[in-house]
């Protein structure tokens, strides 16, 4: 498949070990499959690791070959059976399924993000955590897939990712209201059971059906597309992000133009206040449930918090406040992410 996805590049800034000055962020478009730069083929020997949601054919695979696409260094790219094995890989990248236009927030990512940065862990005892570099906007077209050979009335059950199944939920409702939806933990992987003949689960009896991305056919022969395009709206993406656990020194930069934060709700006021030329770009929230009984509230909630702004914003200080910064990028001499694959 072959795509242009427009990537949003949050350099950060490194006064020490940067091999580039000045770049600053920028906007670049990506020709994701392009083997005519390159590609990923011919550059994959050496480059760092890069963990994503596997096997082969996930939307998180299709993530992870553009950013690797966008390295100078391509990535080797590493799959991992769930999300949380993905946040947990020692990979020096990682690639998040962050949030989706017709579900929302995704909730693993989310809870991988609220369980490490959270209140529950010390500040000053937290290791240094993955931070974000750079974010993607891929679009998500989903087909229904089934073994050659089984029609739409065949069809008892439905796996997919819980992100898939709940974005294609209305055409689910009218097309297979009756299909027991089964979330498993990747859109390829659902996929790839329909050919396990060894599949002993015993909620599932019958023919049934996975949703995924057609590329997956690519790789698995033997599944055919019943139906295009049946998540609710057409125009339908998944913001991912890729987080690097290198420690690249990341200093507090003078001006910032995007910073990613992870806060209890409660402070939210706060730091909207005491940066008021901020936009507020992107807010989810997540429940704090290991901190439910301690908290005394009924609803306490962690979010993750993307400001920005169109021109220089100086940060200020968050001493002793619960902020954790995820990510920032500034103005200036800075380190492009494309160049950081050592
Ligand atoms: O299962 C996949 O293909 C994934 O990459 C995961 C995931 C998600 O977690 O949201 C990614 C994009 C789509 O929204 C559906 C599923």
């Amino acid at each position: 498949m072959s795509g242009r996805w427009h990537m949003y590049v949050a350099p950060f800034t490194d006064f020490s070990a940067s091999p580039i000055r000045g770049l600053g962020p920028c906007r670049i478009h990506l020709s994701t499959m392009d083997e005519s730069n390159g590609g990923p083929s011919k550059r994959r020997q050496d480059g760092p690791r890069l963990a994503y949601l596997g096997p082969e054919g996930t939307y998180g695979h299709q993530a992870a070959m553009a950013f690797s696409a966008s390295m100078l260094k391509a990535a080797r790219l590493v799959p991992c059976e769930t999300i949380y094995d993905v946040w947990t890989s020692d990979a020096e990248y990682i690639v998040m399924p962050l949030e989706n236009t017709i579900h929302g927030g995704v909730r693993e990512t989310l809870n991988c993000i609220a369980s490490w940065y959270g209140p529950v862990r010390p500040s000053m005892t937290r290791p240094p955590g993955p931070q974000v570099m750079a974010d993607l906007d891929l679009p998500v077209d989903h087909s229904l897939i089934v073994k050659a050979g089984i029609s739409l009335q065949d069809i008892k059950w439905v796996k997919s990712h819980e992100q898939a199944l709940g974005q294609c939920a209305r055409f689910l409702d009218q097309h297979l209201p009756n299909a027991k939806r089964i979330p498993v933990s990747s859109t390829a992987g659902a996929a790839a059971s329909l050919l396990d003949s060894q599949e002993q689960d015993s909620e599932i009896t019958g023919p049934g059906a996975a949703i995924g991305s057609k590329s997956i056919l690519e790789t698995l022969p033997g599944l055919e597309i019943l139906h295009e395009s049946i998540q609710a709206v057409k125009n339908n993406f998944t913001r991912f992000l890729l987080f690097t656990r290198q420690s690249y020194p990341i200093r507090p930069v003078s001006s910032i133009h995007t910073l990613w934060v992870v806060l209890p709700d409660s402070a939210l006021p706060d730091l909207m206040a005491s940066m008021p030329s901020m936009t507020l770009k992107t807010l989810l929230v997540v429940p704090m449930t290991d901190v439910a009984e301690k908290s005394g509230s009924k609803y306490p909630r962690l979010c993750v918090v993307e400001l920005s702004s169109d021109t220089a914003v100086s940060l200020p200080t968050f001493t002793g406040s619960p902020l954790v910064i995820l990510g920032q990028s500034g103005f200036g001499a800075g380190i492009d992410y494309r160049q950081c694959s050592q």
